[in-house]
């Protein structure tokens, strides 16, 4: 019943005019008549280092997935602060150490699952730190498709290749997780493990600010939010933009500083603006930025899972959302 309403539906949009992606290998969309179920690779603008691996088709962990390029093609990108952490709690510079996440943390990033639980997500980036990769995953136990996200080693060509996922219908019920230092936090130098408010005593308040805050400033031996920029920017650009222009809808789960780096890119900062040394993200808070004919529009953060606001920015959400729906009840 449901699935002939939904036929009749996408028909419907179609014949209007309006594009419903495939979104992935949903179980969903798997269902759809799609009219893009194929890859051409000679479109495909994957970095030169994963085009080449995505032959052994276990190191595009997406590969078995359907691939859209069409260049109106609509995706989402969700941006989450990991929840907090012990040293959040304690107010410690923390930068690249691996410090777990708190209870609250632990909730945070639950509450955010919940927040995102109706937005499709086909592939999950996360930086090498323990707190970016439990949120990531905590927020998945809470979304509607109940995939199940696999880590893939991606360190090397065979590492890849031996623990890839062979079976078609066990891939199309797991998310590739993809974990990369280029998203950790910025390196924050000598003053890792510093107390913030005892550093502020001691150097100053502006001092410490400009640490903080500033775009081409370093904290001493640390990366300055520019240099932090250079890494993560440069790998979201090589390696998580393509996916998105292929159609995949991705979820990044990284820190405060890779993060504002890559929302300066993606919102179009300067590093002259204000917004730049005002931008704060709060732990565990997910981000909605749709892609479309290589445009990013942020859309602030989804609310909760009973709200309609975000959903009714897209058609296809709206879709994906009522299909889930349907597929609960
Ligand atoms: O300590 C850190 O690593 C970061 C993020 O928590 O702090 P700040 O807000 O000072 O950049």
């Amino acid at each position: 019943m449901a699935a002939t309403f939904f036929h009749q539906l996408v028909a419907g949009l179609n014949g209007l005019g309006i594009d419903v992606p495939s979104f992935g290998s949903s179980r969903i969309f798997g269902k759809l008549p799609s009219t893009r179920l194929f890859f051409n690779s000679s479109h495909h603008k994957l970095h030169p280092v994963l085009a080449s691996i995505s032959h052994a088709s276990a190191v595009d962990p997406t590969s078995s997935h359907s691939i859209s390029h069409d260049s109106s093609t609509e995706s989402t990108l969700i941006l989450i602060r990991h929840g907090e952490s012990m040293w959040n709690e304690k107010n410690l510079f923390t930068g690249c150490c691996d410090v777990p996440l708190t209870k609250r943390g632990v909730e945070e990033a639950i509450e955010a699952g919940k927040r995102i639980s109706y937005i499709p997500v086909d592939l999950i980036f996360t930086s090498g730190l323990i707190r970016a990769k439990m949120t990531a995953m905590l927020a998945m136990t809470q979304h509607q498709e109940k995939k199940v996200p696999i880590i893939v080693h991606n360190e090397s060509e065979q590492a890849t290749l031996w623990s890839g996922v062979y079976s078609e219908k066990t891939t199309k019920q797991s998310i590739p997780v993809i974990t990369t230092w280029q998203l950790n936090e910025r390196m924050y130098g000598d003053l890792q493990g510093l107390n913030k408010k005892e550093t502020a005593e001691k150097y100053g308040k502006e001092q410490v600010h400009e640490w903080r805050r500033s775009y081409d400033i370093s904290p001493p031996n640390g990366e300055s939010l520019e240099m932090c920029s250079r890494r993560a920017v440069a790998y979201f650009k090589d390696f998580i933009e393509p996916h998105l222009e292929s159609g995949k809808h991705v979820m990044v789960a990284a820190h405060a500083n890779s993060l504002r780096s890559i929302i300066m890119y993606l919102d179009r900062l300067t590093s002259q603006e204000k917004q730049v040394t005002s931008l704060e993200l709060s732990t565990g808070v997910p981000l909605l930025y749709i892609y479309k004919e290589g445009k990013f529009s942020s859309r602030g953060s989804p609310v909760g899972p009973t709200e309609a606001g975000v959903y009714a920015y897209t058609q296809n959400l709206a879709i994906y959302r009522q299909q889930l729906d349907e597929m609960s009840h």
